[in-house]
């Protein structure tokens, strides 16, 4: 049976049992929102500190999640916020990787309409590819002080058009996307609707502040909500892990 829009399984396994499936996008991306989130709804504190919310075992969760996928996708919020490095820390995982003929970490995208990520951020090192998603609004000191350190991509006039970003990635190949933040451009990935997938560790903890990032922060819906299926709740750690596709709008 086809799994529509939505992965049962891992990458892999989805590849070995031959399943078809289709994403938001006109053709093969698969998009998926995973994020760790306080028992209260929160990506981190309301000073936008990176705060352990997963456990061990969740981390070990996102870590083989980056390793199945072909990008890793932030926000330059998260980037100004937590310096993200984005690469599979597993070792294993980073030779099965190399043994499948796929790099070691997968590519590292950053949402930056003016390319704000600076120039000794983590995420531009030489560990992985690096995309920075620019629009026009970026200035040429901007493009010019980023292009060495990364692949830049300009869609949209002020904010990323996130539609001709990702058909861009596409095109350069990047089919399993998974993004882990933060609550603004989660928001403006439903929004867009390009999200195919959610999972979430919600993990024991209380962070509140009515400014603390959560997982869906910009605009907000107010008359037609994404409708999401759940696909599974997972006890892991002191939390769990639930996985939804995102219903077809
Ligand atoms: N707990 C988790 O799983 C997790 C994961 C990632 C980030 N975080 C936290 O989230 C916070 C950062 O989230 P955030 O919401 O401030 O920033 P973000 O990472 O979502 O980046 C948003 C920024 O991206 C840029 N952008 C360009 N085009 C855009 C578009 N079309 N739509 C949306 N953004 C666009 C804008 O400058 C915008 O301010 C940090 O505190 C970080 O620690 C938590
Ligand atoms: N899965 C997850 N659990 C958490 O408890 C937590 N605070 C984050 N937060 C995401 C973090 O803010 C960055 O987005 C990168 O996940 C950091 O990546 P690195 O470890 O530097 O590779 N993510």
């Amino acid at each position: 049976m086809p799994v529509d829009n939505c992965v049962e399984f891992g990458w892999q396994d989805l590849e070995t049992r031959g399943f078809l499936y289709h994403s938001h996008l006109t053709t093969g991306m698969h998009v998926v929102v995973n994020a760790a989130m306080s028992a209260d709804g929160k990506l981190s504190s309301r000073r936008r500190e990176q705060i352990a919310i997963s456990g061990e075992a969740d981390f070990e969760r996102v870590d083989r999640l980056r390793a199945d996928s072909d990008a890793v996708v932030v926000g330059v919020g998260t980037v100004l916020a937590d310096d993200p490095h984005l690469i599979v820390k597993d070792d294993t995982l980073r030779a099965q990787r190399r043994e499948n003929d796929r790099p070691a970490n997968p590519a590292r995208v950053v949402v930056d309409s003016s390319g704000r990520t600076p120039t000794d951020a983590a995420i531009l090192d030489d560990a992985a590819t690096t995309y920075v998603c620019l629009s026009e609004a970026a200035s040429v000191e901007r493009r010019a002080a980023l292009a060495g350190r990364a692949e830049l991509v300009t869609a949209g006039d002020e904010r990323v058009d996130l539609l001709r970003a990702f058909a861009t990635l596409q095109e350069q190949g990047l089919e399993q996307v998974m993004v882990e933040g933060g609550g603004e451009l989660i928001f403006s990935l439903f929004d867009a609707g390009l999200v195919d997938e959610l999972r979430v560790f919600i993990g024991p903890k209380i962070i509140g502040g009515r400014d603390a990032p959560t997982l869906a922060d910009g605009e907000g819906f107010v008359t037609e909500f994404p409708s999401l299926d759940l696909e599974s709740v997972d006890r892991l750690d002191d939390g769990v892990v639930l996985t939804w596709c995102v219903a077809d709008r």
